[in-house]
């Protein structure tokens, strides 16, 4: 059914059928695990089409090779197409989106809003003769890629030619591309460089009740631009829950349209009593579902990589105990998450053989916009972890937090994508009832630097009063200024410097583009970059289990001469220097790259994806600084001895200090540290190198985080003596842009 909001009439309707679910007992309720469980909520229906197959009417020259191959699929994928309720009201949709220029567009999850209304318009592109692509954004990596495989599947063309997508780090489009799927990231990046998005006709806005900080940025963009220079440009906010009259306020009272209906029901299961280990409840519910439950995957959610890699493991280990002695499927284990390389990430999405269980253990990337083929099981924590940012301390800190109901109805939503599917919520229904109804705007707990930024770099004067979505704040936004000023990326008029420009065109957060600018000036890029790219990398040092931290740590330093003195960044880099010139470059097998990574507790992985980020920068800095190999590779004759170069080891700490002035703590007396911002007391983190070396005048840290207490991680020794040159530095620089 496709209906306008209340304010509207209803432009057409489409048979719905009710169905009436008859309650069986379900195993679930016989479970050791969950005894209590029970189903509280139905989902409605509606009709499948079952109306003949009608001829492709997409354009047919867009194919180019094995085009026999492509076809077939795209015949057989248009069977599934067809039953999707955007698709059965895609002439409807059309009309109304052909003859407004902003839509607020509202439809159930699984309804066909990310796959089907983008190729409608690329048709409508083709047929028509006209100029322009598609933008289409996603607020993560995972689900522009996922959408882009898929839609180019259901196009009939090879990905990265008319379909493609761009995400950091990775782009698979062509100068042919006219649909293209993309991280809300990228296209700000592109509007940096094209302040009109000229290439673009229509930008849709997806999974915009997410909320991310950049879908605000790119809605306040947008308005900017359809008000201005670009009044021609079609928008479309796509979303699945009800924040339509907010999105509609904002692009002056846009008409909303609503798509009922989804094609499968989810059925959902609450426990009776809360949960207290929420890995130990995860396992014993894939557990029960797989001993009483039809085929069919499980997808998991739990709130970040610790819990995530922890699940696999135990699965793993007792899955294959438990399919020896019983006859049930061989539960398979696969972790998603935002730190694994592309390629982990791709192999959720290959089905698994024979008489085996695929289950996925994802933190909230898999929550919205991807279809994970073979999922009929949903397990949800009711978890997932977000940064806080306390803009008064200039500090980060990492929680957890109960998700909202929207998030929970996104997680139960991947269950019922290609079949009925079932849901079990690892929580009450009383406490689902008392969760936030959406979740809150990122943009109220961020740190606002990077934004601020970009609207810089847009030329953007008068910041408090731009075109937001949702306002920061006037404090968030002084302290984004503030900080910008202090790295030298701003003058003393608020205008952005040439340093502030090529901040904002590197793919990192403002402070360390400001270390690799400062190390390209200091001549010790090259360095800088390889710990620039080991930061990028989440979690590339793994939590060692408490009875092992002590022999880990003491392998650690055995290496790393350079950071039992300095700490963790000259850590970083000695690390690297072994994997990337004495085993990746040598002729060490996978295996034996593996087994050094397994035993001083890094995640192997996570390194190869160092290698990828690196190549990366260097690309960028290439570009930026007009670099040569030659200036870039200099230290990479021989294999480098980081550690036992002071010079080289100050002059690259200095770099980091000129990003992390803010992060820097003073040495008492007492030994305690007194952070150089607020004068509150901070410890280091029993993961740093420096945890036990109580001798430091000053430390330097990347990262705090809030548990009982404050700490530092990521910690580097610094002597007082940089951290004034750093800030006499600073404000040197900064005379020097006012006066050029
Ligand atoms: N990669 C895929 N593999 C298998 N089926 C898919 C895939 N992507 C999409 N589909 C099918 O297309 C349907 C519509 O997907 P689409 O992403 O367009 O829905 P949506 O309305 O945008 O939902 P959501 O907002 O939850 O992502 C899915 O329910 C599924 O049946």
């Amino acid at each position: 059914m496709v209906s306008m909001s209340s304010k509207h009439k209803i432009v057409t309707t489409t048979k719905k059928q009710s169905k009436s679910v008859v309650k069986k007992p379900h195993p679930f309720k016989r479970s050791t695990v969950h005894p209590t469980a029970r189903k509280i909520i139905r989902f409605e229906e509606t009709e499948t089409n079952n109306a003949e197959d009608d001829e492709y009417d997409g354009p047919t020259n867009h194919i180019q090779n094995n085009k026999q191959q492509l076809k077939l699929k795209v015949q057989s994928l248009l069977k599934t197409r067809k039953t999707l309720p955007v698709y059965q009201n895609k002439d409807e949709i059309m009309n109304h989106l052909r003859s407004n220029p902003v839509t607020v567009l509202i439809g159930e999850t699984g309804s066909g809003k990310s796959t089907q209304i983008p190729q409608f318009l690329l048709d409508d592109l083709y047929k028509d003769k006209k100029h322009g692509s598609i933008a289409v954004t996603q607020p993560r990596r995972v689900a522009a890629i996922n959408l882009a495989t898929r839609v180019a599947q259901e196009f009939g063309c090879n990905l990265g030619s008319t379909v493609g997508y761009s995400v950091r780090f990775d782009n698979c489009t062509n100068s042919k591309t006219r649909l293209k799927y993309l991280t809300d990231g990228m296209l700000l990046r592109e509007l940096m460089m094209d302040r009109n998005l000229k290439e673009y006709s229509v930008v849709i806005i997806d999974e915009a009740h997410e909320r991310t900080v950049l879908t605000d940025l790119i809605l306040g963009f947008l308005k900017s631009l359809i008000q201005g220079p670009r009044p021609d440009l079609k928008i479309i906010v796509m979303s699945a829950t009800i924040q339509a009259e907010k999105f509609s306020q904002f692009f002056n009272n846009a008409p909303i349209l609503f798509v009922e209906g989804r094609k499968f029901r989810v059925t959902q299961y609450y426990l009776k009593a809360p949960s207290d280990d929420i890995v130990d409840s995860i396992i014993r519910c894939c557990v029960q579902i797989n001993q009483s439950e039809q085929m069919g995957d499980i997808l998991c959610f739990l709130p970040g990589q610790e819990e995530i890699d922890k699940a696999v493991t135990i699965l793993n280990k007792v899955s294959e105990v438990i399919a020896k002695e019983t006859k049930v499927p061989l539960m398979i284990g696969h972790p998603l998450y935002a730190a694994l390389s592309p390629a982990q990430q791709s192999l959720v999405f290959s089905p698994v053989k024979g008489f085996k269980r695929k289950v996925v253990f994802s933190t909230n990337i898999a929550e919205t916009s991807v279809t994970i083929s073979g999922v009929k099981f949903v397990v949800d924590s009711g978890l997932r972890k977000v940064k806080v940012w306390r803009h008064q301390l200039g500090l980060a800190t990492l929680l957890t937090v109960p998700i909202s109901q929207a998030s929970a109805m996104q997680r139960s939503g991947r269950a019922g994508r290609e079949s009925e599917g079932k849901c079990y919520r690892l929580y009450c229904e009383s406490d689902y009832k008392k969760l936030p109804f959406e979740t809150e705007p990122e943009i109220a707990r961020s740190d606002v630097t990077s934004p601020v930024l970009m609207l810089k770099r847009y030329g953007i004067k008068d910041i408090v009063n731009w075109t937001w979505f949702e306002n920061p704040g006037r404090d968030s936004l002084i302290m984004g200024l503030q900080e910008l000023y202090t790295l030298a990326a701003l003058d003393d008029s608020g205008k952005i410097t040439e340093r502030g420009k090529n901040m904002a065109l590197l793919p990192i957060q403002p402070h360390l583009s400001s270390v690799l600018i400062k190390a390209s000036e200091s001549g010790c890029l090259s360095e800088v970059i390889d710990i620039v790219s080991c930061l990028s990398v989440e979690n590339l040092l793994l939590n060692p289990q408490p009875e092992e931290r002590d022999e880990v740590n003491e392998r650690r330093l055995t290496i790393c001469n350079g950071g039992k003195r300095y700490g963790d960044l000259i850590m970083l880099k000695e690390l690297f220097n072994v994997y990337f010139y004495e085993l990746d470059k040598s002729s060490s097998s996978a295996d034996e790259r593996r087994d050094w990574c397994k035993e001083l507790c890094i995640s192997y992985r996570g390194f190869k994806n160092v290698i990828k980020v690196r190549e990366q920068l260097r690309m960028y800095c290439k570009r930026l600084f007009g670099k040569n190999d030659q200036d870039l590779f200099i230290a990479e004759e021989g294999i480098p001895k980081i550690g036992e170069n002071k010079d080289e080891i100050s002059k690259i700490l200095k770099c980091f200090l000129t990003g992390f002035t803010k992060n820097c703590a003073i040495g008492m007396p007492d030994r305690s540290y007194r952070t150089v911002s607020t004068g509150e007391t901070i410890s280091v983190h029993p993961s740093s190198m420096l945890f036990s070396n109580k001798s430091c005048p000053g430390i330097m840290y990347t990262e705090y985080v809030f548990t009982t207490k404050g700490y530092a991680r990521n910690v580097s020794r610094i002597e007082l003596s940089w951290l004034q040159e750093v800030v006499n530095n600073g404000t040197a620089v900064a005379k020097q842009k006012v006066s050029e």
